[in-house]
């Protein structure tokens, strides 16, 4: 594996994206690595597993160079939508509990990615942004997870305006667990590990689901629709625009 890094030890399966140094960007390769490591962590009955990142950022979200460099970035960006939306329900279905340790940005469909884990640990430097519309396409792989976890009105803004919010807001929102300084996030992160496997298998299998059946946070029927919206928005100008406005370093002008 190139992009994704996979461990499994004493019932944790431990999951890591190893593209720091390119702030770990969403592309084909890289999700169909990571789709192969959350299988194989079911194999191993995996009781826990974590989902981290190397380097400075969670993740800069969707590769917006290999956007542009694809022969069909209309077709690249379903298709990609479409493997994304598997690594997510494979989380989210899991018996194992997932734990994401987010430092750093996690943007774009890097959020959704960390937000799909039951227990979200944030070091003081993460941040979480949506990006989608400000490259002109439509959230993406977590509008369910997202009112659930952050209400309507602040899903909105972040989807709309772009906002970012810092690890604190998050924890006051409840999106986040824990937070800790980044010197300590591995301590935190394993001392979660220890709690969770101290626990009752069965136990806590049965009540992740019982929760997020509750919650219809096991997203399958948005993940539908985010799926046939991105089909329409990653087709429209306006998205070829925000691509290359990003890459650009320019303000994009979108048609009005
Ligand atoms: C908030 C940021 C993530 C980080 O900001 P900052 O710390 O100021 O760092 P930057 O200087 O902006 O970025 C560092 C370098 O990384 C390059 N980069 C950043 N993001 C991307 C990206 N998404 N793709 C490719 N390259 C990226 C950036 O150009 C810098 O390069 P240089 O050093 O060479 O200049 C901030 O960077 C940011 O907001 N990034 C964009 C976030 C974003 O819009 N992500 C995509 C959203 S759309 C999406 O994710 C969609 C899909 C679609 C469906 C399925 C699956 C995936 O994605």
């Amino acid at each position: 594996m190139s992009f994704v890094s996979y461990r499994f030890e004493s019932g944790c399966a431990r999951i890591t994206l190893t593209d720091g140094d390119r702030g770990n960007p969403v592309h084909s390769d890289m999700v169909e690595e990571l789709f192969a490591a959350v299988r194989r962590a079911s194999a191993d009955s995996a009781r826990v597993i974590v989902l981290s990142a190397q380097g400075r950022f969670f993740s800069v979200g969707g590769d917006l160079a290999a956007f542009a460099s694809a022969a069909d970035m209309s077709n690249y960006i379903d298709d990609l939508a479409d493997s994304l939306h598997r690594v997510v329900s494979e989380l989210v279905r899991a018996d194992a509990v997932v734990v994401s340790v987010v430092q750093g940005p996690a943007a774009g469909a890097g959020f959704p990615l960390a937000a799909a884990a039951d227990i979200i640990i944030a070091a003081q430097t993460a941040t979480f942004s949506l990006g989608y519309t400000k490259v002109g396409l439509n959230v993406d792989g977590g509008t369910s997870l997202l009112v659930h976890s952050l209400g309507l009105h602040r899903s909105l803004r972040l989807a709309l305006l772009n906002d970012a919010i810092s690890a604190n807001e998050a924890l006051a929102t409840g999106l986040v667990a824990r937070v800790a300084p980044d010197g300590d996030l591995d301590r935190v992160a394993e001392k979660i590990v220890d709690q969770v496997l101290a626990g009752p298998a069965g136990g806590q299998a049965a009540t992740k689901q019982l929760l997020r059946a509750t919650a219809d946070a096991a997203p399958e029927s948005a993940l539908r629709r985010e799926a046939l919206a991105i089909r329409t928005t990653a087709g429209d100008p306006d998205a070829r625009e925000g691509v290359g406005a990003f890459l650009a370093k320019r303000r994009p002008e979108f048609a009005r």
